[in-house]
């Protein structure tokens, strides 16, 4: 049997439901996802520190969980809320239920709720602060809302720190190696080295706390920033090592959390949205080609600027070379004086879908000079 659980929002609503995975107490920003598979990446994707994650899709956990799919060590999400479990998940690669890997992992979940409810509160008020509770965690509401405002805002949460690596290491090329790359690990994905691996690109992943001369060490033809969890204001360090790594003319190609960093690091400001984009079928809108692809998205902050605009910058003229149609937001820049480019998407695409894995051969070919 499952036991009583609670949804509380920071402006005080209580949504009432069942537990899921680990009972107890947890606190984050609540936000929503639309992405109707791909948990398990989700789950494990290290941007989701401290965010308790909303599937807006009805059914969740139908395939499992699996061993292959995790795109870090563990589960960072620090709650998932979600409206229908799978009973009888099915899939041939599956090995445990998600109700059971949440709990193995200590992850506090809720299930039974009207996500749609809690995704139009989201949309409508912004993304707020959380708190689930369930078993021992449970208390009055006045406490457990005080708990919840009480606990840290996402802007100017410097969280990198929390979910990078400890140590170095290498993922080696697949084939012939073409180039080597330094990656910054801010909460990278896993998918990201595999996808540089086919390439015949070996990366070298690197704490974030890295010094300049660390990171180009061995003379790296490619800088990697990686996505990442937190406020993109507080990221002062990789900002400047991103300027070292401009200044010396280094390729560079940033995702998401990195896409913030270039954009600083060019002199572009940062700003939260109200409720971000997170799902799997986001349209980005290229003003160089006049294309528009199918995105993964997992993103609270966001560049200033108008998407199509050229800037100026220390480095040279800079485009805003992606923007999102739905709402005008920057998606990706471009720099015309030195070789660094990056989006606030996904390509490494875990999960799917695959629109824009070109553009890790771009980045082959910044590297090859091309
Ligand atoms: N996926 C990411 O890299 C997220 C970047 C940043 N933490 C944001 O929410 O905007």
């Amino acid at each position: 049997m499952r036991s009583e659980a609670l949804l509380v929002l920071e402006d005080g609503t209580v949504h009432r439901g069942e537990s899921f995975g680990a009972t107890g107490r947890t606190l984050g920003e609540a936000v929503f996802t639309t992405g109707m598979t791909g948990y398990q990446e989700t789950l494990t994707d290290p941007s989701y520190h401290r965010q308790i994650v909303v599937a807006t899709a009805p059914h969740i956990g139908n395939t499992g969980w699996n061993d292959e799919d995790d795109e870090s060590t563990r589960i960072h999400v620090a709650g998932y809320v979600v409206r229908d479990p799978a009973r009888t998940p099915s899939n041939w690669r599956s090995r445990r239920t998600l109700d059971d890997e949440l709990e193995r992992q200590g992850v506090v979940g809720l299930a039974g709720v009207d996500t749609r409810a809690v995704t139009r509160r989201l949309r409508e008020h912004g993304s707020m602060r959380a708190g689930v509770f369930s078993g021992d965690g449970l208390a009055t509401e006045r406490e457990m809302l005080g708990a919840v405002r009480d606990s840290p805002e996402m802007a100017g949460a410097d969280l990198a720190g929390a979910v990078t690596t400890a140590e170095p290491y290498v993922v080696a090329a697949e084939g012939t190696r073409r180039f080597s790359v330094a990656a910054l690990d801010l909460g990278i994905k896993a998918n990201t080295p595999r996808m540089l691996a086919q390439r015949g690109i070996e990366t070298r992943v690197l704490p974030s706390t890295t010094t300049l001369d660390e990171l180009l060490d061995g003379s790296p033809d490619g800088v990697f920033l990686s996505n990442g969890p937190g406020d993109p204001a507080t990221a002062d360090h990789a900002v400047e090592l991103t300027r070292g790594v401009l200044e010396r003319g280094v390729p560079l190609f940033g995702i998401c959390f990195g896409n913030q960093i270039l954009g600083r690091a060019l002199g572009m400001g940062t700003f939260k949205l109200r409720y971000g984009h997170r799902g799997i079928n986001v349209p980005v809108y290229d003003h160089t080609t006049g294309t528009v692809a199918i995105t993964s998205q997992n993103h609270g902050f966001a560049l200033t600027g108008t998407p199509g605009e050229h800037v100026d910058s220390p480095f040279g003229r800079v485009h805003l070379s992606h923007g999102c149609p739905n709402d005008d937001v920057v998606e990706g820049v471009t720099c015309t004086s030195v070789p660094a480019f990056s989006v606030q998407y996904h390509p490494e695409a875990a999960a799917g879908p695959h629109d824009a894995a070109d553009l890790f051969d771009r980045f082959a070919a910044l590297m090859g000079g091309r």
